[in-house]
Protein backbone atom coordinates (compact mmCIF):
# COMPACT_ATOMS: atom_id res chain seq x y z
CA UNK A 1 0.00 0.00 0.00
CA UNK A 2 1.37 3.43 -0.63
CA UNK A 3 -0.03 7.02 -0.35
CA UNK A 4 0.24 9.79 1.83
CA UNK A 5 -1.50 11.48 5.54
CA UNK A 6 -1.16 14.43 7.35
CA UNK A 7 -1.76 14.45 11.39
CA UNK A 8 -2.02 16.56 14.16
CA UNK A 9 -0.25 15.16 17.11
CA UNK A 10 -1.09 16.81 20.07
CA UNK A 11 0.94 18.24 23.67
CA UNK A 12 -0.09 16.91 26.85
CA UNK A 13 0.30 18.91 30.13
CA UNK A 14 0.63 16.63 33.30
CA UNK A 15 -1.88 18.09 36.02
CA UNK A 16 0.15 15.69 38.36
CA UNK A 17 3.52 14.60 38.92
CA UNK A 18 4.80 12.17 41.71
CA UNK A 19 8.70 10.62 41.69
CA UNK A 20 8.19 7.67 43.86
CA UNK A 21 11.27 6.14 43.25
CA UNK A 22 14.31 5.36 41.17
CA UNK A 23 14.42 1.67 39.50
CA UNK A 24 17.65 -0.52 38.61
CA UNK A 25 17.77 1.26 34.91
CA UNK A 26 17.92 4.67 35.97
CA UNK A 27 14.20 5.49 35.16
CA UNK A 28 12.22 6.84 37.67
CA UNK A 29 8.82 5.18 39.08
CA UNK A 30 5.78 8.12 38.22
CA UNK A 31 2.67 8.51 39.09
CA UNK A 32 1.63 11.02 36.70
CA UNK A 33 -2.40 12.63 35.29
CA UNK A 34 -1.29 13.74 31.86
CA UNK A 35 -4.03 15.72 29.74
CA UNK A 36 -4.03 16.57 25.66
CA UNK A 37 -3.88 20.16 25.56
CA UNK A 38 -5.05 21.56 21.88
CA UNK A 39 -1.27 22.72 20.95
CA UNK A 40 -0.58 20.98 18.15
CA UNK A 41 2.63 19.63 15.59
CA UNK A 42 1.22 18.62 11.82
CA UNK A 43 2.78 15.37 10.72
CA UNK A 44 2.95 14.28 6.97
CA UNK A 45 3.94 11.25 6.18
CA UNK A 46 4.24 9.15 3.03
CA UNK A 47 5.56 7.01 1.11
CA UNK A 48 7.15 4.25 0.38
CA UNK A 49 9.93 6.40 -0.19
CA UNK A 50 13.61 5.25 -1.57
CA UNK A 51 15.26 6.42 1.77
CA UNK A 52 13.88 7.72 5.08
CA UNK A 53 14.06 11.67 4.50
CA UNK A 54 12.70 14.40 7.24
CA UNK A 55 12.00 17.91 6.93
CA UNK A 56 10.66 20.13 9.66
CA UNK A 57 9.73 23.70 10.04
CA UNK A 58 10.94 26.07 10.75
CA UNK A 59 13.94 24.26 9.96
CA UNK A 60 16.21 23.32 13.19
CA UNK A 61 12.78 22.98 15.50
CA UNK A 62 13.46 19.51 16.44
CA UNK A 63 17.42 18.60 16.27
CA UNK A 64 19.42 16.39 14.33
CA UNK A 65 17.64 13.63 12.27
CA UNK A 66 18.64 10.71 13.61
CA UNK A 67 17.88 11.56 17.08
CA UNK A 68 14.55 12.76 16.43
CA UNK A 69 11.50 10.65 17.76
CA UNK A 70 9.84 10.55 14.51
CA UNK A 71 13.24 8.38 12.75
CA UNK A 72 13.57 6.31 15.83
CA UNK A 73 10.06 5.37 16.24
CA UNK A 74 10.60 4.54 12.16
CA UNK A 75 13.57 2.71 11.98
CA UNK A 76 11.57 0.54 15.38
CA UNK A 77 8.56 0.10 13.36
CA UNK A 78 10.81 -1.16 10.02
CA UNK A 79 12.93 -3.82 12.31
CA UNK A 80 10.12 -4.91 13.52
CA UNK A 81 7.57 -5.19 10.86
CA UNK A 82 9.80 -4.74 7.59
CA UNK A 83 7.49 -1.31 7.06
CA UNK A 84 9.36 0.64 4.08
CA UNK A 85 11.48 3.91 4.07
CA UNK A 86 8.93 7.33 4.80
CA UNK A 87 9.19 10.88 3.60
CA UNK A 88 7.97 13.13 6.92
CA UNK A 89 7.03 16.93 7.18
CA UNK A 90 7.12 18.01 10.39
CA UNK A 91 5.48 21.42 11.34
CA UNK A 92 7.05 22.55 15.18
CA UNK A 93 4.04 24.14 16.63
CA UNK A 94 5.26 22.18 19.88
CA UNK A 95 7.86 23.87 21.46
CA UNK A 96 10.91 21.57 22.04
CA UNK A 97 12.47 21.09 25.87
CA UNK A 98 8.64 22.15 27.14
CA UNK A 99 8.01 19.04 28.61
CA UNK A 100 5.00 19.85 26.54
CA UNK A 101 5.67 16.29 25.12
CA UNK A 102 5.89 17.67 21.49
CA UNK A 103 8.68 14.68 20.55
CA UNK A 104 6.30 11.91 22.22
CA UNK A 105 3.39 13.06 20.00
CA UNK A 106 5.42 13.30 16.89
CA UNK A 107 6.47 9.72 17.57
CA UNK A 108 3.16 8.38 18.17
CA UNK A 109 1.87 10.27 14.83
CA UNK A 110 4.16 8.01 13.23
CA UNK A 111 3.90 5.03 14.80
CA UNK A 112 0.43 5.10 14.20
CA UNK A 113 0.36 7.07 10.87
CA UNK A 114 2.68 4.53 9.36
CA UNK A 115 0.40 1.13 10.25
CA UNK A 116 -1.93 2.65 8.50
CA UNK A 117 -0.92 3.87 5.54
CA UNK A 118 1.26 0.23 5.03
CA UNK A 119 -1.84 -1.66 6.49
CA UNK A 120 1.21 -3.22 8.95
CA UNK A 121 -1.85 -4.89 10.72
CA UNK A 122 -0.35 -3.44 14.23
CA UNK A 123 -2.97 -3.72 17.15
CA UNK A 124 -3.31 -1.23 19.95
CA UNK A 125 -0.87 -3.41 22.24
CA UNK A 126 1.45 -3.85 19.95
CA UNK A 127 1.70 0.05 19.06
CA UNK A 128 1.98 0.50 22.95
CA UNK A 129 4.68 -1.50 23.11
CA UNK A 130 6.74 0.09 20.19
CA UNK A 131 5.84 3.55 21.39
CA UNK A 132 7.30 2.89 24.62
CA UNK A 133 10.47 1.60 23.35
CA UNK A 134 10.56 5.40 21.61
CA UNK A 135 9.45 6.68 25.01
CA UNK A 136 8.41 6.93 28.14
CA UNK A 137 5.54 9.50 27.20
CA UNK A 138 4.68 7.89 23.40
CA UNK A 139 2.45 5.20 24.92
CA UNK A 140 -0.13 8.01 26.38
CA UNK A 141 0.12 10.07 23.31
CA UNK A 142 -1.03 7.53 21.24
CA UNK A 143 -4.66 7.77 22.75
CA UNK A 144 -4.54 10.88 24.83
CA UNK A 145 -7.10 12.39 26.67
CA UNK A 146 -7.30 11.97 30.19
CA UNK A 147 -4.77 9.43 31.83
CA UNK A 148 -3.73 8.44 35.19
CA UNK A 149 -0.12 7.18 34.18
CA UNK A 150 2.12 4.94 36.74
CA UNK A 151 5.12 2.49 35.83
CA UNK A 152 7.18 5.42 33.93
CA UNK A 153 4.14 6.74 32.74
CA UNK A 154 3.08 3.73 30.20
CA UNK A 155 0.22 1.75 32.61
CA UNK A 156 -2.21 4.11 31.50
CA UNK A 157 -6.11 4.36 32.94
CA UNK A 158 -8.51 6.63 31.38
CA UNK A 159 -9.69 9.03 33.53
CA UNK A 160 -13.36 11.38 33.18
CA UNK A 161 -12.24 14.39 31.04
CA UNK A 162 -11.47 17.92 33.66
CA UNK A 163 -14.37 20.61 33.57
CA UNK A 164 -13.96 23.00 30.80
CA UNK A 165 -11.04 25.37 31.47
CA UNK A 166 -8.28 27.29 29.69
CA UNK A 167 -5.17 26.50 30.18
CA UNK A 168 -2.36 29.83 29.59
CA UNK A 169 0.63 27.88 28.82
CA UNK A 170 4.23 29.73 29.23
CA UNK A 171 7.72 29.03 28.66
CA UNK A 172 10.55 31.07 29.23
CA UNK A 173 13.31 31.23 26.53
CA UNK A 174 15.41 28.21 27.91
CA UNK A 175 14.04 24.85 27.95
CA UNK A 176 14.95 21.27 29.88
CA UNK A 177 16.32 18.61 29.50
CA UNK A 178 14.19 15.38 30.61
CA UNK A 179 17.45 13.36 31.72
CA UNK A 180 19.39 16.74 33.21
CA UNK A 181 16.19 17.77 35.50
CA UNK A 182 15.49 13.57 37.15
CA UNK A 183 19.28 13.92 37.37
CA UNK A 184 18.77 16.78 39.59
CA UNK A 185 16.17 15.93 41.44
CA UNK A 186 18.39 12.52 42.62
CA UNK A 187 21.21 15.26 43.52
CA UNK A 188 18.97 17.16 45.14
CA UNK A 189 19.42 17.41 49.11
CA UNK A 190 16.40 16.98 51.09
CA UNK A 191 13.89 15.77 48.38
CA UNK A 192 10.44 15.05 50.27
CA UNK A 193 7.86 12.80 49.53
CA UNK A 194 5.57 12.52 46.81
CA UNK A 195 3.54 15.69 46.81
CA UNK A 196 0.09 13.90 46.71
CA UNK A 197 -1.19 15.73 44.31
CA UNK A 198 -2.42 12.70 41.90
CA UNK A 199 -4.77 11.68 44.37
CA UNK A 200 -6.06 15.17 44.53
CA UNK A 201 -6.36 15.40 41.09
CA UNK A 202 -7.89 12.41 40.09
CA UNK A 203 -10.64 13.62 42.84
CA UNK A 204 -10.89 16.57 41.53
CA UNK A 205 -11.82 15.41 38.16
CA UNK A 206 -14.44 13.35 39.52
CA UNK A 207 -16.18 16.17 41.13
CA UNK A 208 -15.92 17.92 37.84
CA UNK A 209 -15.10 21.66 39.59
CA UNK A 210 -12.59 23.24 37.86
CA UNK A 211 -11.58 25.40 40.88
CA UNK A 212 -10.77 22.04 42.97
CA UNK A 213 -8.98 20.96 39.96
CA UNK A 214 -6.99 24.24 39.85
CA UNK A 215 -5.88 23.84 43.69
CA UNK A 216 -5.13 20.09 43.43
CA UNK A 217 -2.30 20.49 40.56
CA UNK A 218 0.80 20.25 41.27
CA UNK A 219 4.25 18.82 40.22
CA UNK A 220 7.67 17.25 42.17
CA UNK A 221 10.03 18.26 39.71
CA UNK A 222 9.13 21.77 39.60
CA UNK A 223 11.53 22.87 42.07
CA UNK A 224 14.30 21.52 40.79
CA UNK A 225 13.49 23.26 37.56
CA UNK A 226 12.94 26.25 38.47
CA UNK A 227 16.26 26.09 40.36
CA UNK A 228 18.00 25.30 37.39
CA UNK A 229 16.38 26.64 34.53
CA UNK A 230 15.64 30.98 35.21
CA UNK A 231 12.22 31.90 34.84
CA UNK A 232 10.46 29.12 35.89
CA UNK A 233 9.89 30.35 39.73
CA UNK A 234 8.87 33.95 38.03
CA UNK A 235 6.35 32.38 35.14
CA UNK A 236 4.59 30.52 37.99
CA UNK A 237 4.31 33.53 39.75
CA UNK A 238 3.00 35.42 37.14
CA UNK A 239 0.55 32.96 36.15
CA UNK A 240 -0.75 33.29 39.94
CA UNK A 241 -1.15 36.96 40.20
CA UNK A 242 -2.70 37.04 36.99
CA UNK A 243 -6.04 35.34 38.04
CA UNK A 244 -5.30 31.43 37.65
CA UNK A 245 -7.05 29.13 39.81
CA UNK A 246 -3.77 26.91 39.77
CA UNK A 247 -0.41 27.00 38.45
CA UNK A 248 1.78 23.82 37.92
CA UNK A 249 4.64 22.78 35.63
CA UNK A 250 4.73 20.36 32.89
CA UNK A 251 6.57 17.54 32.56
CA UNK A 252 10.23 18.08 33.46
CA UNK A 253 9.39 22.12 31.98
CA UNK A 254 10.41 24.37 31.63
CA UNK A 255 6.61 24.93 30.10
CA UNK A 256 4.55 26.09 33.05
CA UNK A 257 0.78 26.85 32.96
CA UNK A 258 -2.50 28.63 34.46
CA UNK A 259 -5.97 27.36 35.13
CA UNK A 260 -8.55 29.72 33.86
CA UNK A 261 -12.41 29.72 33.66
CA UNK A 262 -13.21 32.62 31.44
CA UNK A 263 -11.85 33.37 28.36
CA UNK A 264 -11.78 37.38 29.27
CA UNK A 265 -8.82 36.75 31.97
CA UNK A 266 -6.85 33.81 30.13
CA UNK A 267 -6.56 36.27 27.24
CA UNK A 268 -5.74 39.04 29.73
CA UNK A 269 -3.02 37.00 31.63
CA UNK A 270 -1.56 35.40 28.21
CA UNK A 271 -1.75 39.75 27.20
CA UNK A 272 0.76 40.37 30.15
CA UNK A 273 2.99 37.55 29.60
CA UNK A 274 3.32 38.22 26.00
CA UNK A 275 6.69 39.93 24.00
CA UNK A 276 8.75 38.43 27.03
CA UNK A 277 8.19 34.73 26.97
CA UNK A 278 6.30 31.97 24.66
CA UNK A 279 2.97 31.93 25.50
CA UNK A 280 -0.25 30.33 24.32
CA UNK A 281 -3.81 30.23 25.06
CA UNK A 282 -4.79 26.26 25.42
CA UNK A 283 -8.02 23.77 26.00
CA UNK A 284 -8.22 20.32 27.05
CA UNK A 285 -8.96 17.71 24.10
CA UNK A 286 -9.70 14.33 24.35
CA UNK A 287 -7.42 12.44 22.01
CA UNK A 288 -3.87 12.56 21.43
CA UNK A 289 -3.89 12.13 17.68
CA UNK A 290 -6.42 13.27 14.77
CA UNK A 291 -6.65 13.30 11.13
CA UNK A 292 -5.52 16.99 9.93
C1 LIG B 1 8.39 13.97 32.62
C2 LIG B 1 7.48 13.16 31.72
O1 LIG B 1 7.22 13.90 30.51
C3 LIG B 1 6.13 12.96 32.45
O2 LIG B 1 5.06 12.72 31.60
C4 LIG B 1 8.08 11.83 31.36
O3 LIG B 1 8.48 11.17 32.57
C5 LIG B 1 9.27 11.96 30.41
O4 LIG B 1 9.05 11.11 29.36
P1 LIG B 1 9.90 11.16 28.00
O5 LIG B 1 10.25 12.54 27.61
O6 LIG B 1 9.14 10.30 27.00
O7 LIG B 1 11.23 10.44 28.47
P2 LIG B 1 12.18 9.42 27.72
O8 LIG B 1 12.52 9.96 26.37
O9 LIG B 1 11.60 8.06 27.81
O10 LIG B 1 13.44 9.48 28.68
C6 LIG B 1 14.49 10.39 28.59
C7 LIG B 1 15.37 10.20 29.81
O11 LIG B 1 14.72 10.76 30.97
C8 LIG B 1 14.92 9.95 32.12
N1 LIG B 1 13.63 9.44 32.60
C9 LIG B 1 12.51 9.48 31.81
C10 LIG B 1 11.30 9.03 32.30
C11 LIG B 1 11.24 8.52 33.61
N2 LIG B 1 10.10 8.07 34.14
N3 LIG B 1 12.37 8.48 34.37
C12 LIG B 1 13.56 8.94 33.90
O12 LIG B 1 14.54 8.92 34.60
C13 LIG B 1 15.85 8.82 31.69
O13 LIG B 1 17.17 9.23 31.97
C14 LIG B 1 15.64 8.75 30.18
O14 LIG B 1 16.77 8.25 29.51
N1 LIG C 1 10.16 15.25 17.03
C1 LIG C 1 10.88 16.07 17.80
N2 LIG C 1 10.42 17.32 18.07
C2 LIG C 1 11.15 18.16 18.85
N3 LIG C 1 12.36 17.85 19.38
C3 LIG C 1 12.85 16.63 19.16
C4 LIG C 1 12.13 15.70 18.37
N4 LIG C 1 12.86 14.56 18.32
C5 LIG C 1 13.96 14.76 19.05
N5 LIG C 1 13.99 16.01 19.56
C6 LIG C 1 15.06 16.50 20.45
O1 LIG C 1 14.58 16.30 21.78
C7 LIG C 1 14.73 17.46 22.56
C8 LIG C 1 13.51 17.57 23.51
O2 LIG C 1 12.38 17.87 22.74
P1 LIG C 1 10.92 17.34 23.10
O3 LIG C 1 9.93 18.07 22.26
O4 LIG C 1 10.89 15.85 22.99
O5 LIG C 1 10.89 17.84 24.58
P2 LIG C 1 9.85 17.79 25.71
O6 LIG C 1 8.57 18.45 25.33
O7 LIG C 1 10.54 18.32 26.91
O8 LIG C 1 9.60 16.24 25.84
P3 LIG C 1 8.90 15.40 27.00
O9 LIG C 1 7.80 16.19 27.57
O10 LIG C 1 8.43 14.20 26.21
O11 LIG C 1 10.03 15.15 27.94
C9 LIG C 1 14.85 18.61 21.56
O12 LIG C 1 15.68 19.62 22.05
C10 LIG C 1 15.38 17.97 20.30
O13 LIG C 1 16.80 18.07 20.22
Amino acid sequence: MSGSLRMRAFAKVNYALEVLGIREDGYHEIRTVLQSISLSDVVEISGPAESFDLSVEPEGAAGPTRENTVFRAWRLLAEETGAPPVRVTLRKGIPAGSGLGGGSADAAALLRGANELFGLGLGEGELAALALRVGADVPFCLSGGTALGEGVGERLFSLPPPPEHLLVVAMPPRGASTVEIYRAYDGALGVSAPGGWTERVVRALGSGDVGALGEAVGNDLAPVTARLVPGVGELLGALRRAGAWGVCMSGTGSAVYGLFREERAAREAARRLEGSVWVRICRPVGYGLASA
